[in-house]
């Protein structure tokens, strides 16, 4: 078995994590850490594991993370920079869910993120787990830098695209929404049910900190920069991102077949077929990307919608995704739940 320890327990990635590891055949979950709820049982706090884990939280001071196989980081930007570096010359593998590692260029990092890399040596031995784009990087990684959210979703729904020369690569458009459990678990005016609800608004119109690392994938995918405007927006819905992509075509092709191609072995990428709309719903607690691809009155303009579950393809899914490549494991083991319906 696998032993796993996870830092920052008690958030919303955390206890994503938890529900797909709990049924996972081939880990151990050993240790799981909280600051403020050291001691308190794992499914008190979250009900949905009552008979399914035994597990208290630990003090992340007091666990024993290095005697585990590996380590996620469920915890905001800034932590796994500090702490991953001993685990890492420990022999311990990590996969970070924050943004400490995921940007190439460190003072670019520093300055959407507003902080001081602690560990910028480590920058250059992470792989980003992408595994659609990453994957044979990703088998033999000792730290993966696992993607964000919004960037799982854009990236994938661009990046056919992308590596084909086919649009326009100085002005894509990325229009996205997100769920509120995007926000992550702590207290926020921004999220309070009276604010987030039955309401709808755009954010961070003038750069969101998702735009370098979504730019720094399309480039990479691309072979050249590429010129981006991202749009987030938050929606009164829970979980589930939904990204409208525009492109302008430059090369003639039959884009669906494009889509299909690109994606036919893909275990979690679900290309619909011509003429669909996903729902957000449809990706509901699954590691599922669904795509679909619209030439809106035979025009210029590609439009490609794409949906994830942000927790799950966008987060949670997605790292034990990447947890299963790294240990040579069949890369769907532990993640083949059904979307939840209705
Ligand atoms: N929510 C989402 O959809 C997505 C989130 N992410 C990223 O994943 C990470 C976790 O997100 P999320 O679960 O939403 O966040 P939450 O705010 O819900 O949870 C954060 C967790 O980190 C712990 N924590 C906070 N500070 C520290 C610290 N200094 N040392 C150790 N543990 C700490 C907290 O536990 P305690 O205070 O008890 O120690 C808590 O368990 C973030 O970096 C986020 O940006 C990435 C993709 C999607
Ligand atoms: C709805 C919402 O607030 N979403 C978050 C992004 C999600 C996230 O956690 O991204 P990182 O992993 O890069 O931090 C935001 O816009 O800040």
């Amino acid at each position: 078995m696998i032993r796993v320890g996870i830092v920052g327990g008690t958030g919303y990635t955390g206890v994503e994590l938890l529900r797909l590891l709990a049924r996972h055949p081939e880990v151990q979950i050993a240790s799981i850490t909280s600051r403020g709820d050291a001691g308190t049982d794992v499914a008190q706090m979250f009900p949905n594991l009552r008979g399914r884990l035994r597990l208290r939280f630990e003090d992340p001071a007091k666990a024993n993370l290095k005697s585990c196989d590996i380590v996620f980081f469920a915890t905001p930007n800034g932590v796994a920079m500090e702490q991953a570096p001993a685990l890492l010359d420990a022999g311990v593998r990590i996969i970070d869910l924050a943004a400490d590692y995921r940007i190439r260029d460190v003072a670019d990092w520093s300055r959407w993120y507003g902080m001081q890399h602690a560990s910028p040596d480590w920058v250059d031995r992470a792989v980003y787990g992408l595994p659609e784009m990453n994957r044979a990087a990703i088998r033999n990684a000792r730290l993966v830098a696992n993607p964000g959210c919004y960037p799982t979703a854009v990236q994938l729904g661009f990046m056919p695209l992308l590596e084909r020369g086919l649009v326009d690569l100085d002005h894509l458009v990325a229009d996205a929404k997100s769920g509120v459990s995007g926000a992550g678990r702590k207290a926020e005016v921004a999220t309070l049910f009276a604010e987030a609800s039955d309401n709808f608004k755009a954010y961070a119109v003038p750069g969101h900190r998702h735009l370098p690392e979504i730019r720094q994938g399309l480039s990479a995918m691309a072979g050249r920069p590429v010129g981006l405007t991202f749009v987030p927006h938050l929606t009164p819905m829970i979980r589930g991102i939904h990204a409208t992509l525009y492109a302008r075509i430059r090369a003639e092709a039959d884009f669906q077949a494009v889509f299909a191609e690109r994606y036919r072995d893909e275990p979690f990428v679900d290309v619909l077929p011509a003429g669909s709309h996903p729902d957000t719903r449809s990706v509901r607690a699954a590691n599922t990307c669904r795509l679909a691809v619209h030439r809106p009155q035979d025009g210029e303009i590609l439009v490609v919608l794409a949906v994830i579950d942000n927790l799950v393809k966008g987060a949670a899914g997605q790292a034990v995704q990447n947890l299963n490549i790294m240990f040579g494991l069949p890369e769907t083991v532990g993640l083949q739940q059904i979307a939840v319906l209705p």
